[in-house]
Order: C-alpha cells, then structure tokens, then sequence
C-alpha cells in the first residue's frame, strides 16, 4: 500500500498566493484610490455648489435689499403700505430674509410727534430699546434708528418701533452703509425677535434725502434719513439657501453626496465661532492620515471665501471620516475577488504541485523499475555479449590456432570428425570436406605400428584424457611426427559426447632434437661422431672389453700436409678433403667400429676386437691406404698420407683420455719419423710428448733469456758468383736442449701467438746484423727476413718494420720481407695494401715458397714484389722430375716477364745449379753454397768475399 505523501505547501503555490495577494492589495488600492479620487472630485463638485448656493443666496437677498432701497431713491418718500406691497413678493421670492424694515432716523425733537402719529396705527406705540434685556421705551437720546416699517409683521412684531442704534454692534456696519451708500452687513447678535437661540444679523443700506447729491461720505451723513435693512437669522439664512438651491430634501449633502457634509459659513474671512453664521458637524477639524485614504472617505475640507455686504465671508465644507464601505464597497468587493481568485489559483497550483509531486513520484517509482529492468537487461545482454564475445574469440582462436584442433564424435566405433581448423587442413593436405565423417586414424593408417596408437584409442575407450607421440601422414603422403592430446567433452548431463584433439605438429621439434644430437655427438662437417660421441664410446668399449676381457685399439690419425693443402687451396676446398677422407676411414672400418673426428685434421678411431675378427697392422695399413687415394679437388689431383698413433686398451691406458692421449703422442712419434706411417704407443713416447710440452712452455720465457739467435744463409747472383744477399734463419739455444731448429717451435710459436714478438725480434736483429756488416765494410748484402701468416696479419707489421730500420739505421733498400705464397693468397686485398704499405718503405717484397701454391697471375701481377723464390721442393727434383724442371723453367720465365728476381732455393747440387744457370735464374740459395750460418761466419764469409766458384758452375753445365 502507498503511503500518503506527507503535506507540503508547493513554492509555485505559495508564490502564487503571495503574488495574488499582492495583486490583490494593489488593485484594492489602486481602486480605493480611485473610489476616494471620485469622491473627492464629487465631494468639490457638490460642496462648490453648496457655496454658490449660499453665496447666491445672500446676493439674491442684497439684491432684495437693494430693490427696497430703490423704492425709497425713486419715491422719496414711501407709504407703509407701499413698504409692504413692495417687500411682500420680494420676501416671497426670497425665503432666506426674516424680515424686511425701513429704519427711519428720528431726533428727540420728533419723537412725540413721530410716537404720536404711530399711536394712530399701532396702538401703545413707542421708541423702544432693551434695557436689561426686556424692551422698554427708548430713554431719550438726540437721534433714534427707529424701525418704521417691517415685513413681514407676522413674527417680527417686537422689533417694530425699535432703535436700532441702541445696539453698539450695528454702528459700524451703519457707518460703513452710510459713507459707501452699499449693502452694510452688521456683526451677529441676537435678533429681538428671535425665540430660539439662533443668531441673526442686519445688512443695511442708507436711504438718503431724496434729491440730494452725494458726493463724499459727509454729503452721504448729512443726507442720510433712513435704512433700508434686511433682516436674516443666520443659520436659517444658509439652511434656506441650501435648501433653496436643493429643494426637496433637507440637505444637498444627504441627497446628492451621500455623506455626511460639515458646512461652515462664517462673516469672517478667519475660523471664528463667535462668526460662525452656520454650522454643522465637527467643522473644521479634517483628520489627517497618510493612509486614511485607503479604509476612509474623507475628501479634502473645500473652502472659499467671498466679499459681500461689506463683510468677508468664509464658506468651508468638509466631511467626516467614514468608513470607505458605507458608500463604496467596489474596492473591498475586488480586493475579496482577487483574493478569493489568489487563494483559488494557489490552491490550484497546490492541487497541481500535490498532482505533479505524486505523478513525480510515481515517474520516479516506474523509472527506478525501469532503470532496474534496464539495467538488469543490460547486464543480461552485456552478459549475452560477453559470451557471445567468448564463444566468437574461442571460435577465432580455434580457427586462428596454429596447431590442428579436431572435433570427433564420441560414438563407437567410427569416433567420426566433426570439425577441423585450417590449421589441420594446413598441416595434413586434407580438406575439411574430405575428413568430416571420417576416422581420425586416416592420418596413421599405414603406419599402425606406433605406441602411441595405442594410447589413443585407450583414451577414447575409457573416456580419459590422453597424449600420444605419432607419425602421421599428409594427404601427399609425407610424413610428420605429431604431438596429439585427446580429451573427452561432456555435455550438460556428464555424457561424454565428443572428443577434442589438439595436434601439434612437430617435426621440426623432433628435427631440432636430432640436429641437437647430431651437434652434440657428430662433427657437423663429416658427420661423423665428435670428441663426446667418441668419449661415450670409447667408454662403452671400455666398459665392454673390460667385462669380456678383449683389448681396444684407439688409432690417433692425422693427415699429413693437410695445413698446407688448407692453406693453399683454402678452407673449402680443405673442408671437402676432410669429408673424403672421412668417408674413407668410415668404409675402412666395421659398422660396429667407431670412428671420430676431434678436429683439423685429427680423426681417432676406436677399434674394439671381436672373437670373430681379431686386430691387426692391417687394418692400420688399410685405413692409410685408403686416405693416400689420389684425390682430385677443384680439378687438382692431390695425394695425401697420414700419420697414425695406436694406444692399446688395457695396456696404454684404461680411460678414454689415457688412451686418446697416447695414441696421439704416438702419432706424434710417427710424424717424427718421417710421415706416412703409423706407431704404437710406447712409454718412451710419453716422455718425448713431455719435452714438447716444455719446450710450448720454456718457449714463452726463450725471448727474455736472449736464447734465440739468427742464421744467415748466402743468397748468391750466377751472374756475378758474389753473395748478393742473406737470409736470417732463427735458431733457438735452448738450455737444454741445445739448438733447436725453428721447425720444432714455429708452429708452437705461430699457435701460441708468441711469434709476434719473436718475429719483431728476428727482424730487428737482421737489420741491426745488416747494417753492422755494413759499417765493417763488409758490402752490402740484403737481409731476408720470413715472415709468417700471423705476423701478416698484425695491425703494426709496417710500423715495426719501420721502427727496425729507423733504429738500425738499415736502409730500407736491404730488407727484404719474404712471405709465402699461400699467405698472400688467403687474402689478396688485404695483402695487397700491406705490401704496397711495406714497398712504400723501401723494402724488398718477396714471394718465399713459389710455386707451391696457386697464385693467379692477376694477382701477381697486382703484387708491388720484386723477388720470387722458387720453392726447394721443385729444386730438389729439377733434375729427376721433368715436370719439376719444367715448372722452374716456367716459374724463371713468369717472373722475368713481370720483370721479377728469381731465386731458387735448396740447391744442394750442381746438377740443380747448372739447371737453374742455363734457364737464368738471377739468384741461388742452398746447402750447395752454404748452409745456414751464425752472423760471425757469415761476416767472415763476405769478408772473404766468398764467391761461387765459377768451375763448379762452369762444370756443372
Ligand atoms: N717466420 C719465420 N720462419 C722462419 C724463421 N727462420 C726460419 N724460419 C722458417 O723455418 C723453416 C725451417 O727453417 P730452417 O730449418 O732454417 O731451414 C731453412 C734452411 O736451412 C733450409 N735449406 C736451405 N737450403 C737448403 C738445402 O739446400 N737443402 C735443405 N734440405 N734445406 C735447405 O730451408 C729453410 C729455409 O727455407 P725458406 O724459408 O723457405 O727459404 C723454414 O720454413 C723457414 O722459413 C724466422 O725467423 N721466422
């Protein structure tokens, strides 16, 4: 149930109300205004009136007054009843005069004659005057004012025969007649004849001596016989003339004012009561307020004042205050309407603001219900979207899914696909058309051998979720592993009513897992297992041998001139050598053999013997046999051997590492002893591997202890047969060991890093050496100084070439840098700027080792080289290989057409001397001259100015 809005006055309602009352009090006034400005008008219009009606009055009576008198001027002398015939209608006409008189002016020497004659008419006349206040004979006096004749006689009769003169009171206004000849009004007194108490006064006008001109106010004394006089009780005077004016009714103000009038008439232009003529009501007192106004009706007092029988006359009309209601309600009538339409109308606007407030409310009420459903709807549809959004964002991110999302049926037996991705269309080949109805088992169906199958169906047989590892097929019949994860859906009851398949294809999972095995196990260029693989195995064998009691051969094989094969034809062609001769120790050995590359050109083998095939050198034999195959690589056919170390399980060594290690201290020996063939380990090895271990570490140490030391070897001209040069070989005096040749440290040294410093070395002494024998006047041979792969690779190589020269003082003339061809050739225009940065010092270029390797002439000729050095292993057979002699031949002849120096070096004979002689090769350099020499026998030797000798070269050709 609702419940009732409490009470509450509206503001439109009040405002309303307040407004309308406003209004109301405005417009009451405004009309009370008007109401009292009407009265007022109204109130001046009828009090004017009723001043002109008495004004009129007292001029009709003045002119009565004036037309009695008239009859005296014209006649002279008039009869009483002449008086009376006369004043009789005048009287008639003018009901405002009490009496009409003759005053007749009679001395005391006429008084008994005048008494007398009056006798005759009027029985016991006499001159009379009040004495006391009772009339009584005049006392005698020279002159009476005798009143003679007065109409009408009827109620006047006491005046007659009175001396007017015994009144004080009327001698002014009688002098005044007397000097103006005009009406004459006296002061107000009691009329004898009066009964009541009603005041009355006497306007006079002289009558003069008929025939007499009147000039001044003497002439007028002396004339003077009489007065003619009119008589007027005063309030009758005015009450007549009002009534007079408005006849019919007792008072104009009663009749046509309708309010009660107060009229005040005085002879006297001041309020005066004492001349107060007429008088009514409160006269004069008007009461005054600021708003009486607006509940009184009281218009302003009207006054006027006037001149007439000589006197001042005031009339002043006012009206009390009434209440505005008793003549005008009009006011008050619309003051009610409009309050009562005020109150209306702000009870309406209440019953409105009540009606608005409840429809308000109600309003309120359906729109918080509304807001509420709305609100309940929006989050319902805002739900609905959001699962919509939910539904669409899974359906996309199925569609979207980069792995293949399958929906099967879950009823047996056929578990038919429902839905597939595109993802699944992607990986497998198979459109959605194609496997919708269909098993998903059509991706493995010629593969049903797997585990995983298994699995699968084990899952969806039990309603389980599940995972299985597979190799699926695609529609072109290519294999991919797959990663499958099966799990059952429910429907709203728990029935499991579908099955939802996740397929991930990952083959290149699996591929990077078996790369990551392959990088782990196996050299990535052969293929073949790498050092873990090798260490696993050989521990295996190990671990098998040792049970079964049967040895192991570990062949440390390394390829001989491989460094320089690598260096010459270059890392890929390297590279595809070292595959061959994987393949080949691979196909040498059982399947069951392990064979590993530990890197270079370092192979090992792991040979464990079988009852049914023991080890033997033949094997050995077999694998050396098959690396030394001629093998052809960028047109070149190249013969290569191989050194081989063998550690025999148990005997050398019971781990891996013993027995690796061993085999190649062994193959080391065998290196030693000449290349080509293969050594079993010995302990005697161990101790030689040992001293090269010492020498790596006495070498770091050789510099600072001054233990290396140059050779020189004679380069000679065959022109001249003089030595034209030398070129400084190290040796190193080790403290031990005794000289050792730079054979047995320069690769240490080149591995190590340590023939930098050495190298810098070597090329100081030289130049220091060379310019020594120079300033012993021991000529001036050129030094050559080798220079080695590293050493060309050294950011300050020129620097401290330069630096050399400058501290030897050496020109640069007699140095020269000899550098490999191969080393060169590894990189030409890095080379190129090096040589041209050294030929810009002045030195000598050449190129060491000529012929050995494959300089394009391009190249050489872009070379800034001045010598090339033919190397010895095509001197030492000039004279037993044609192809040899032929390639010197060439060589000779190349580099005299680039306009190069041509030395050949290793020349032990004179067969090879007399060889090089007749195709003019410039220099020779060789055991068959000199050997390699300390400096002292070197500059002993161009002190003696060792020369060839010219029959041995003679001879020999
Ligand atoms: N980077 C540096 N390499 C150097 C330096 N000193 C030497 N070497 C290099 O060492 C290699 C071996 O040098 P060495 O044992 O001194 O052998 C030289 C000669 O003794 C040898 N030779 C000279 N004539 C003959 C000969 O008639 N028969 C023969 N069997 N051997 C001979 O040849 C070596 C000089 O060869 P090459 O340098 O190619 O002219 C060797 O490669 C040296 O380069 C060094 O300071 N720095």
């Amino acid at each position: 149930m609702r419940s009732r809005p409490p009470f509450s006055l509206s503001m439109a309602a009040v405002l309303t109300l307040i407004l309308g009352v406003v209004i109301s009090a405005i417009l009451f006034a405004s009309l009370r205004r008007l109401e009292h400005d009407n009265a007022d008008i109204e109130f001046r219009q009828h009090a004017k009136l009723h001043v002109v009606a008495i004004q009129k009055s007292l001029d009709n009576s003045m002119r009565v007054l004036t037309d009695i008198n008239q009859l005296f001027v014209a006649f002279g002398n008039v009869s009483r009843e002449q008086f009376r015939l006369f004043a009789e209608p005048l009287l008639a006409r003018n009901p405002t005069i009490q009496a009409l008189n003759y005053q007749r002016l009679v001395y005391e020497a006429d008084r008994l004659a005048y008494e007398a004659g009056m006798r005759e008419q009027f029985p016991g006349f006499s001159i009379t005057e009040k004495i006391n206040g009772v009339l009584a004979p005049a006392r005698p006096r020279d002159r009476y004012r005798v009143v003679d004749y007065i109409e009408p006689m009827q109620g006047n009769e006491p005046a007659l025969g009175f001396d007017a003169d015994s009144y004080g009171m009327q001698q002014e206004a009688m002098q005044r007649a007397i000097d103006t000849g005009e009406p004459s009004a006296t002061g107000l007194f009691q009329l004898l004849q009066e009964r009541g108490t009603q005041r009355g006064f006497i306007v006079l006008m002289p009558v003069y001596r008929h025939g007499i001109t009147l000039t001044d106010a003497p002439s007028r004394r002396a004339a003077v016989i009489g007065f003619t006089a009119a008589v007027f009780r005063s309030s009758d005077l005015i009450a007549k003339a009002l009534a007079v004016e408005n006849p019919g009714s007792l008072t104009m103000a009663e009749r046509d004012i309708d309010i009660n009038v107060d009229v005040g008439a005085l002879m006297n232009p001041v309020w005066d009561e004492q001349s107060l003529i007429y008088g009514t009501g409160k006269l004069p007192s008007i009461e005054k307020s600021a708003f009486g106004w607006l509940l009184y009706d009281q218009p302003q007092p009207y006054r006027q004042v006037f001149q007439i029988a000589g006197k001042t006359w005031r009339v002043e009309i006012a009206t009390p205050s009434t209440l505005f209601t008793k003549r005008s309600s009009n006011a008050l009538w619309a003051l009610l309407a409009a309050l009562l339409f005020s109150g209306g109308t702000a009870f309406c606007m209440q019953i409105m603001a009540n009606r608005s407030r409840r429809i308000q409310k109600l309003v309120d009420e359906r729109t918080l219900q509304l807001r509420s459903v709305n609100e309940d709807l929006i989050a319902d549809i805002a739900a609905r979207k959001r699962t919509e959004q939910a539904l669409q964002l899974r359906q996309r991110a199925i569609e979207a899914s980069a792995n293949a999302i399958i929906i099967t049926s879950a009823t047996a037996p056929d578990y038919a696909i429902e839905y597939v991705n595109p993802a699944f269309e992607r990986i497998t080949g198979y459109t959605a058309a194609e496997v919708i109805g269909r098993n998903l088992g059509l991706l493995w169906e010629k593969d049903r051998e797997q585990s995983g199958i298994k699995e699968i169906r084990g899952c969806t047989l039990e309603q389980r979720e599940g995972h299985a590892v597979l190799r699926n097929y695609r529609k072109d019949g290519a294999m991919f592993w797959s990663d499958l994860y099966i799990a059952p859906v429910r429907d709203d009851a728990g029935n499991v009513s579908h099955y939802v398949a996740a397929q991930y294809d990952i083959t290149s999972t699996k591929r990077y897992e078996s790369e990551l095995e392959f990088q782990t196990n196996r050299d990535a260029l052969t293929g073949l297992a790498n050092r873990n693989l090798l260490r696993d195995r050989l521990g295996q064998a190990i671990s098998y041998a040792y049970r079964y009691g049967h040895p192991i051969w570990v062949l440390f094989v390394d390829l001989d001139r491989f460094k320089f094969i690598n260096d010459t034809l270059g890392h890929q062609a390297g590279d595809v050598l070292l595959k061959a001769v994987a393949d080949r120790v691979q196909s040498s050995v059982r399947d069951t053999d392990t064979v590993a590359r530990m890197g270079g050109d370092e192979f090992v083998l792991v040979l464990p013997e079988r009852t049914d095939a023991g080890l033997s050198t033949g094997i050995v034999k077999r694998i050396m046999d098959a690396i030394a195959q001629p093998l052809t690589i960028e047109g070149h056919e190249f013969f290569i051997s191989c050194s081989i170390g063998v550690s025999v399980y148990p005997s050398d060594g019971a781990t891996p590492e013993e027995l690796i290690k061993h085999a190649d201290v062994a193959m080391y020996r065998a290196k030693e002893t000449g290349r080509n063939n293969f050594q079993f380990y010995t302990s005697e090895m161990n101790e030689r591997a040992l001293e090269r271990l010492r020498i790596e570490g006495d070498l770091r140490n050789a510099l600072e202890r001054n233990e290396f030391v140059l050779y020189y070897q004679p380069q000679v001209d065959l022109r001249t047969r003089e030595i034209v040069g030398v070129e400084a070989l190290i040796r190193w005096q080790h403290p031990e060991f005794g000289m050792v040749p730079p054979i047995r440290f320069i690769g240490l040294a080149e591995e190590t890093g340590l023939i930098v410093p050495i190298g810098a070395w070597a090329i100081q002494e030289a130049c220091r050496q060379c310019k020594k024998w120079q300033k012993e006047g021991l000529g001036h041979p050129r030094v050559a100084v080798n220079l080695s792969a590293r050493q060309f690779t050294q950011q300050d190589l020129v620097d401290c070439v330069a630096a050399a020269l400058n501290e030897t003082g050496l020109a640069a003339e007699y140095l020269e840098i000899e550098l490999t061809e191969s080393l060169v050739m590894a990189d030409v225009d890095h080379a190129i700027g090096i040589l041209r940065e050294l030929k810009a010092l002045g030195v000598q270029l050449s190129i060491d080792d000529f012929g050995t390797g494959y300089s394009s002439l391009s190249y050489l000729k872009r070379f800034p080289i001045d010598v090339l050095k033919i190397d010895r292993s095509f001197v030492n057979d000039i004279t037993i290989d044609p192809d040899d002699a032929a390639i010197v031949a060439s060589i000779i002849s190349l580099a005299h057409s680039l306009r190069l120096q041509v030395i050949a070096e290793g020349v032990e004979t004179i067969e090879q001397l007399g060889y090089l002689r007749k195709h003019e090769c410039d220099q020779i350099q060789g055991y068959f001259f000199s050997r390699p020499i300390p400096a002292e026998a070197m500059g002993r030797m161009l002190q003696d100015g060792h020369r060839l000798q010219a029959e041995s070269a003679g001879t020999l050709i």
